[in-house]
């Protein structure tokens, strides 16, 4: 009887029979869409998308419903093609289902790889790195060269990720580094393309034919194979003791250990995790805090003017850790909130699916439903962040309750790392990064825009996806200040 019954959804487009509202969503981004659409409908949106019913929750109270009120009904992940297929059917962490086998991972993954003694032994990894880039801009500034900084920001979370996870390092331009750079493009392509299974599942013969799943297949395998290198390589009995360390030799000694039981498959998925939910969104984040400064020249002065009244020792290459570590430093934060804020790493946050029938404002949510939440809609809403779309850290100074905001999900008005179950256990080793990149470029350099560009010229496109990056790389020139 109750499934012939009518169900109260919340309010949406209708859409057409078999497509739902597929055919009007366009260019335009998904979040931006749907923030469009729930001006008009309200912050729970119900929309069909093919034939799968997706929540949206657009603003801080719908988001709070769902990530922490009702968190344990909306903490599964839908069984998207790609997604499955590069994460070994689901027995990674980020998109595998809610059960005990992703507990136990999360579990683990907190204890040993990204809780924040971990993340304190990575340091000399990132301070390395980030010497290593000092002197490459150093290099390229006593030139007076064009920096491509979306490159070279790239290029620093790769290495800095690989030499963490793998205990590898490609140098720039060589072979191996391009080889690697093709594999990571087509493992980025493969796994946010569109598959008619999803949304179509009538239609999936269609992602067959067209020679989708193949390349997946193929895509996969590219991967099965390099990370069954490593593990053999960590694994040669004369590997030197003082290379053990990275994710890869933690996994393994765990396994050994008997703590983690698991397959060497299900290691390759977690080492998957750990690459791609990093290095994009690091990177993605630094582009776009560089971009806001180099618009907003009052701001990086002021920035820069904070930072570079550190104490710090005479003819220090590098600031380290430990030098921001004991500083205060309120308007940096506040800078990185705002680019967080602003520009929202990922959108969407990564999509949840509800486990069972549910009930929000009176609304019922059926199992299966795929749930977004519009993080970046929601650091938009006006009546939250007064003039939304502007570039102001100044939001975050003073003794608003605001400028207490930690970022880790307790205020659902900025939630770029989303929140409750299925938040992003990498916080501490994303913020770690940010930090030790962006007060060495901006304590160390100056910068300005190529000649001949106004700051009007940079445009905030973006590329389609799960992250929002910059579509057109960003090109700066630098001077060094010490
Ligand atoms: C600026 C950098 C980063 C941003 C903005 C970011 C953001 C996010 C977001 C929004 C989610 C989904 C949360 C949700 O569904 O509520 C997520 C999940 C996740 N992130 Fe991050 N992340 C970043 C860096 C990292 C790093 C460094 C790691 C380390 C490996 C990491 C590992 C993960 C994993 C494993 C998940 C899936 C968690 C699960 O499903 O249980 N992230 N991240």
């Amino acid at each position: 009887i109750r499934s012939k019954r009518r169900r109260n959804l919340p309010p949406g487009p209708a859409g057409l029979p078999l497509i739902g509202i597929f055919h009007q969503v366009g260019d335009t981004p998904l979040h931006e869409y749907f923030s469009q659409l729930s001006k008009e409908y309200g912050p729970l949106l119900y929309v069909k998308l093919g034939s799968r019913p997706v929540l949206v929750a657009n603003s801080s109270r719908t988001a709070e419903e769902i990530l922490k009120t009702q968190d344990l009904a909306f903490c599964s992940r839908p069984p998207f093609l790609s997604m499955s297929k590069l994460s070994y059917e689901r027995f990674d962490i980020a998109f595998a289902p809610y059960s005990a086998y992703w507990r136990e991972m999360r579990k683990i993954c907190m204890l040993h790889l990204l809780g924040s003694a971990r993340v304190r032994t990575f340091r000399p990894i990132r301070e390395d790195e980030v010497s290593r880039l000092v002197q490459k801009l150093s290099e390229q500034a006593s030139r007076g060269e064009t920096i491509n900084m979306t490159e070279r920001i790239t290029y620093l979370t790769s290495t800095l990720i690989c030499r963490m996870a793998f205990g590898k390092r490609y140098e720039h331009g060589s072979g191996e580094s391009k080889e690697f750079n093709h594999i990571i493009r087509e493992f980025q392509t493969a796994i946010s393309a569109f598959h008619f299974t999803d949304y179509f599942p009538w239609l999936g013969w269609l992602d067959k034919v067209l020679g989708k799943i193949d390349h997946l297949e193929r895509v996969y395998k590219k991967w099965d194979l390099f990370y069954q290198q490593l593990l053999d390589e960590h694994q040669q009995p004369d590997r030197p003791k003082s290379m053990d360390g990275d994710v890869v030799d933690i996994l393994l000694q765990l396994r050994k250990d008997g703590s983690f039981d698991i397959p060497l498959d299900h290691i390759k998925a977690v080492l998957m995790n750990v690459y791609f939910a990093s290095t994009d969104t690091i990177a993605t984040t630094i582009v776009w805090a560089m971009t806001a400064l180099i618009k907003n020249p009052s701001v990086l002065k002021k920035v820069q003017a904070e930072l570079r009244a550190l104490p710090m020792p005479q003819n220090k290459p590098l600031v380290e850790e430990e030098d921001i570590a004991m500083a205060q430093l309120p308007y940096f934060n506040a800078v990185i909130k705002e680019v967080l804020r602003l520009y929202s790493t990922i959108p969407l946050l990564l999509p949840r699916e509800a486990i069972k029938d549910c009930t929000i404002d009176g609304y019922e949510i059926p199992a299966k439903t795929l749930v977004h939440v519009n993080a970046w809609a929601i650091s938009k809403d006006p009546e939250l962040w007064k003039d939304p779309f502007e570039f102001k850290p100044e939001r975050f100074m003073g003794d608003e309750r605001k400028f207490t905001l930690d970022l880790k999900g307790t205020d659902f008005g900025l939630i770029p790392f989303g929140s409750g179950r299925r938040g992003c256990p990498g916080i501490t080793m994303a913020l770690a990064t940010l930090e030790i990149v962006m007060v060495n470029l901006l304590y160390l350099f100056d910068w300005r825009l190529p000649d001949g560009m106004k700051k009007e010229d940079i445009d905030n496109d973006i590329e389609p996806g799960l992250t929002m990056h910059k579509k057109n790389p960003l090109f700066l020139v630098a001077k060094k200040f010490v």
